[in-house]
């Protein structure tokens, strides 16, 4: 599989569920166009980076698949991506805190040919909610200093020490931390009629990482 994505907790998921991965990553325009609703963002982004990552492909392994995603959280109309800094992942964190917001993630999923053309895609989104406990701006202080909400949408990451802020969730795991995993394997075993064999596989070799 080539994975579009310079996400570690993208290649984590895709790698435990027994996928062999070759890493292309796509520089795209992340910017939301005026009036652009929050899901059809992410759409849009997974689409934009599959494709950007197809066309500098320079080699496709036999049988291959090419996957994208992008994720953001939202509440309302306002997405929040990635903070510009410290300031402004404490104001991220200060508008989540003892709220209920959603987190998309947008996927473009292709089979490529060997000549690296597209046979067939899959592209979705799925979103879930994730609710804050109330924060106080002594936590949010220590969560920031961390480092850990820099390079995550919405500021944090629960798959680290954002969990302490995290009440409780609504829908997919693994699609908070980036990447439906689950889905995904199904989506990929519809593009190559083979679903049951493509399940059952990620299902023993993410049970060995256990
Ligand atoms: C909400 C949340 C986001 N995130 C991360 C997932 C994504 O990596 C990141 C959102 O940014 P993205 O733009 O979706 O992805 P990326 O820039 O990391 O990687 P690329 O564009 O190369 O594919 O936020 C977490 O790790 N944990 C969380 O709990």
């Amino acid at each position: 599989m080539i994975l579009a994505s310079q996400s570690p907790r993208r290649r984590e998921l895709l790698a435990e569920a027994g996928f062999e991965l070759t890493i292309a990553p796509a520089d795209i325009d992340e910017t939301r166009r005026p009036g652009e609703k929050p899901v059809d963002l992410v759409l849009r982004l997974a689409a934009e980076k599959a494709e950007a990552a197809r066309a500098n492909l320079s080699h496709v392994p036999a049988d291959g698949f090419l996957v994208a995603a992008d994720t953001i959280v939202w509440m309302g109309d306002e997405a929040l991506g990635k903070p510009r800094d410290a300031s402004d992942a404490a104001r991220m964190l200060r508008e989540l805190s003892g709220h209920t917001h959603e987190v998309s993630t947008g996927v473009c999923a292709m089979r490529l040919s060997p000549d690296g053309s597209e046979l067939s895609r899959a592209h979705f989104v799925e979103t879930t909610d994730v609710t804050f406990w109330e924060l106080t701006d002594r936590e949010i202080e220590a969560y920031v200093a961390t480092g850990e909400p820099l390079d995550k949408a919405g500021a944090y990451g629960i798959q680290g020490a954002g969990r302490l802020l995290v009440r409780g969730i609504e829908g997919d795991y693994p699609n908070v931390v980036g990447l439906p995993i689950a889905r995904l394997v199904r989506e990929l075993g519809r593009l190559v009629c083979d679903e049951r064999d493509l399940i059952a596989d990620a299902i023993r070799i993410g049970g060995a990482h256990a």
